[in-house]
């Protein structure tokens, strides 16, 4: 569904990512891991177009994203979320999943708060149903009228992740989905994630960095390490892997994991 090709990524002087490609199969939940600084945020972000590569092509269903701006991806039927939330402070959850479903909106977080309500105005039944159902599924339905900044942090995240859903999207790119989330909310996030999969059809690509969840989740696991695609596979296969090992805890972790075998 989803190919990334030989993207390099230059900062000034500093390759930020190198000659990296990989492909998410449709259907399939996908992370991307590796350790700081080790380039996720940039592939993601060369994805969903707010940055552009030096180098390569990152083709959707065989259509060249490159070639498109950030604004065109909802129309395509790519949504994103944000590792630092994006919601409409002043406005009800309720609210922010319908502006959701206003596909032109998805990533224009700024916006006059009194064009955003006249948006919102007369309240369309359907997309109202539809926003409360997304709600519904990710547990925020007795939250429907709160403003987005009256709610904790965990909420905020699960409705962002809802808003992403309004646009029903064929390929959802999360970016940091469990940062911050207490247990709890980590396990209903795995449910939620795995549930958008198999019902809804959806494709995830994920950047994480809770273990518990990508392990859970994934079908497939690419780890990034400064700036390179060190490897890929099956969650079974990756925790194994002593180049992911040492990539996380350094080259000790592997000598004792394998005196450990
Ligand atoms: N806009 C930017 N300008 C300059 N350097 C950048 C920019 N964005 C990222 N970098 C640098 O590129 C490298 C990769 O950063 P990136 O944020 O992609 O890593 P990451 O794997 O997402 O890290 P983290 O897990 O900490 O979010 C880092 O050295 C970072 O400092």
């Amino acid at each position: 569904m989803l190919d990334v090709h030989n993207i390099s990524v230059e900062f000034g002087g500093l390759k930020a990512v190198s000659d990296f490609s990989m492909q998410v199969r449709q259907g399939s939940i996908h992370a991307l891991i590796g350790p700081n600084g080790a380039g996720k945020s940039t592939v993601f972000n060369c994805i969903s177009r707010f940055y552009t590569p030096n180098q390569g092509s990152v083709k959707f269903l065989g259509e060249e994203l490159l070639a498109l701006n950030a604004s065109e991806m909802a129309s395509r039927g790519i949504a994103r979320s944000f590792q630092n939330l994006e919601l409409f402070a002043e406005l009800s959850a309720l609210d922010n999943v319908l502006l959701g479903t206003h596909a032109q909106h998805q990533g224009t977080a700024i916006g006059p708060l009194a064009r955003l309500k006249r948006l919102l105005s007369p309240p369309d039944k359907a997309a109202t149903a539809f926003a409360e159902s997304l709600l519904e599924r990710v547990g925020l339905a007795d939250q429907r009228h709160v403003l987005a900044k009256d709610m904790n942090f965990g909420h905020q995240k699960l409705l962002e992740l809802a808003r992403a859903m309004a646009i029903r999207p064929r390929l959802l790119l999360l970016d940091e989905p469990a940062a911050g989330l207490r247990n709890r909310e980590i396990e209903s996030l795995d449910r939620i994630l795995k549930e958008m999969v198999s019902r809804d059809g959806m494709t995830v690509l994920l950047v994480e960095h809770v273990m518990q969840l990508v392990m859970s989740i994934s079908d497939d696991i690419t780890v990034l390490a400064f700036g390179k695609k060190i490897a890929e596979g099956a969650p079974k296969d990756i925790a194994t892997n002593p180049l992911v090992i040492e990539a996380y805890l350094g080259t000790d972790a592997v000598a004792q994991a394998k005196g450990a075998q």
